[in-house]
């Protein structure tokens, strides 16, 4: 879990708020047309055929409501949810029991699904499309294997790393969905809503300001509206104008698209030291003591969103508007433009 105000991943303060703010049922879900559309029409069929919904994968960055949807396909089925994570699967053994402990309907919500271990997933294949467990019995030569009937279920897998998934597994899914960034129109909607069940007094000018810099992603729109919150509240009043949610915002080091002080560096790295780059991720990780991975997951996704940042074959380039947002005089042009 890293500390950052702005990351789009769970930190200790999200754990009981992602829970309290999350909305319930499809139509409390703002923004994300097109899935709300795919799986309410899925849904309505599944339940006036009085069928089980066929499995779920839904893909996309932290923090954008893939474990909320999963609850609420669950809530509008009108099933019970079963919450686990592929890491936390640790032994075939483990899956079979959840899976047998399952009723018809229910839905098994398997979270960060592309970190199931290779034997897991391979208890999982006739689950998912014959809804029957393989147990081996015995060893050597005189084992024997007995299929098991599991009640019917739905599946819904959820991972930030589609690409990760092996394709036995992602073949599975009947219905795949991925979730976008959301429009800042859509964030003013999630920071009016949670205003109101939290009792803060926002007007629209002060949650646009706040979903403007929310970097596409209700969890971080949540958690600096209770900052900015924290700040009106003391310095300002309690009301959260356009001016004060901007002042928060700036003291709190969130620029206005929505960059801190880390994202700044790594991209203040690349054009200082490396000329803009390319750099690899390695010598990138090393020049800011990051983990590679952290880079990757963390900072990339949404520099590369605002095209500051590219992934090239040769590594990691700073785009001219990463020049302009810092202030920077431009880059030179390179010298041998074609090299790949
Ligand atoms: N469409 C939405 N409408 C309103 N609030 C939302 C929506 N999507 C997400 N949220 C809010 O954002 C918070 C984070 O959502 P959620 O935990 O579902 O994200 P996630 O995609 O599962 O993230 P992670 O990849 O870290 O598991 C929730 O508490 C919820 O309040
Ligand atoms: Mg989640």
């Amino acid at each position: 879990m890293d500390d950052r105000l702005i990351s789009a991943s769970a930190r200790a303060e999200d754990l009981e708020t992602d829970f309290s703010l999350r909305p319930r049922r499809l139509e409390e879900y703002i923004g994300q047309e097109k899935v709300k559309e795919t799986i309410s029409i899925f849904i309505q069929a599944a339940r006036e055929r009085g069928e089980v919904l066929d499995h779920v994968l839904l893909f996309g960055p932290p923090g954008l409501g893939k474990t909320t949807l999963a609850n609420i396909i669950a809530c509008e089925m009108g099933v019970s949810i079963r919450t686990t994570s592929g890491p936390a699967i640790e032994r075939p053994g483990d899956l079979a029991a959840i899976l047998t402990n399952l009723a018809r309907g229910d839905v098994l919500f398997i979270d960060e699904v592309h970190r199931l271990s290779r034997t897991v997933e391979e208890v999982l294949y006739p689950a998912m499309e014959d809804y029957a467990l393989d147990i081996v019995i015995g060893k050597g030569p005189g084992a024997r294997s007995l299929r098991l009937d599991l009640p019917r279920f739905t599946l819904v897998g959820a991972t930030t790393r589609a690409g990760l998934l092996t394709s036995p597994l992602r073949d599975r899914f009947g219905v795949i969905s991925r979730l976008e960034y959301y429009r800042p129109e859509e964030l003013v909607q999630v920071i009016t809503r949670t205003a109101g069940i939290l009792g803060v007094e926002i007007t629209r000018e002060g949650s646009l300001e706040i979903a403007g810099r929310s970097r596409g992603t209700p969890r971080v729109a949540n958690r600096l509206l209770k900052r900015v919150r924290d700040y009106a509240q003391v310095r300002a009043g309690g009301v959260i104008t356009l001016e004060v949610a901007a002042e928060a915002l700036r003291f709190f080091e969130v620029d206005p698209l929505g960059l801190d002080n880390s994202d700044r560096n790594l991209l203040l790295t690349i054009i200082k030291k490396f000329e803009g780059g390319p750099v690899g991720l390695d010598t990138l990780a090393a020049a800011t003591s990051e983990e590679a991975d952290t880079l990757e997951d963390v900072y990339e996704p949404y520099l590369i969103q605002l095209g500051m940042l590219a992934r090239t074959p040769r590594g990691r380039v700073a785009t001219q508007l990463a020049y302009k947002h810092l202030g920077l005089e431009s880059k030179p042009t390179p010298k041998q433009v074609n090299l790949w």
